[in-house]
């Protein structure tokens, strides 16, 4: 299942560029990529909203709209339109008896949290409660593949924890969690894979350690002896992608952080409470699509 050197261009703008990507039974994968990289596209593409203008995309060796039809894939998308004057027991009523493979109804409404709001018009909810409702139709079914796109946007603290444990649940019964993500703690806590896209093009594939590694700079703090601070020479460190100092603490990224300590100590500065750690996903991400931005701008 997935893309075959799949383009999908909207007038000038390449949204998705040859993209080649296979998806695996089982596992959790993350989407990110900077606003505008094409993640939308993709996801939509993979679910037969859009057609691609060239390649081919295969969601269990059949077309998407197939797949859907047989009722193998589960969606939940930034703002689908919700029926707004039924009651949310009413729309699952009717999402369950379309589904070819569908849960009881109390199941569904029980699994994302919202059996008390059972009553109440889809209208009538808060932002968190119609994204518990989005995430509900999701999985309202036995579906293979589940696709979700900035799932947890508005959800509180407890929903995001109920929503990833039964994504974790979902997948270790063999099905595979795509989900598009800006935030970058839940991808390095909950994918088992991390794709990076940037201007419709895979940057990095690779479980969240390999990305780290692969942005290959380190983060470098230390705190400054007492004294006069001449920031001149420190700013002159060799492999510096960042520099910070705030009071007497020095914060920096270096792409070969052996050689930045080394030459540190060359300078005659004594570094105290001296730290050398591996990029969180975060600033590894950063680094990743700010080198490509250098490098094709
Ligand atoms: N219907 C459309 N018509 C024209 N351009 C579009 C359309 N949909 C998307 N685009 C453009 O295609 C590119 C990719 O958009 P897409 O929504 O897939 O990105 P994204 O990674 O999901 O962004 P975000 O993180 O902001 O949601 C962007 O430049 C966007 O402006």
């Amino acid at each position: 299942m997935g893309f075959d050197q799949v383009t999908k261009e909207y007038g000038d703008v390449r949204a998705v560029d040859g993209l080649t990507l296979t998806l695996h039974p089982g596992e959790t994968v993350a989407l990110l990529g900077p606003n505008g990289a094409g993640k939308s596209t993709t996801l939509d593409l993979l679910l037969g909203l859009k057609h691609a203008d060239s390649g081919t995309v295969r969601v269990f060796g059949t077309g998407p709209r197939e797949a859907i039809v047989a009722g193998r894939v589960g969606a939940m998308l930034q703002s689908g339109g919700l029926m707004e004057e039924v009651t949310v027991a009413e729309l699952f009523k009717l999402a369950c008896a379309l589904h070819p493979r569908p849960y009881p109804v109390s199941e569904v409404l029980a699994r994302a949290g919202i059996t008390q709001i059972a009553d109440r018009k889809i209208g009538r909810l808060s932002g968190g409660q119609a994204q518990r409702v989005r995430f509900a139709l999701a999985t309202a079914g036995d579906s293979d593949l589940i696709v979700l796109d900035e799932p947890t946007t508005g959800m509180d603290v407890s929903a995001r924890q109920a929503f990833w444990a039964t994504m974790r649940e979902q997948a270790d019964q063999g099905r595979t969690v795509l989900f598009a993500t800006h935030y970058l703690e839940e991808a390095d806590a909950i994918a088992d894979r991390v794709l990076v896209l940037h201007r419709g093009r895979l940057l990095a594939d690779g479980t969240a350690a390999e990305i780290k590694a692969k942005a290959g700079a380190r983060r470098i703090s230390f705190d400054l002896p007492e004294g006069p601070i001449d920031e001149a020479p420190l700013r002159a460190l060799p492999f510096l992608t960042t520099f910070d100092v705030s009071g007497r603490t020095v914060r920096l990224q270096s792409s070969d952080a052996d050689a930045t300590v080394h030459a540190l100590y060359g300078l005659g500065v004594y570094p105290r409470n001296l730290e050398v750690a591996g990029l969180g996903l975060e600033q590894a991400f950063v680094a990743i699509t700010a080198a490509e931005e250098a490098r094709t701008s």
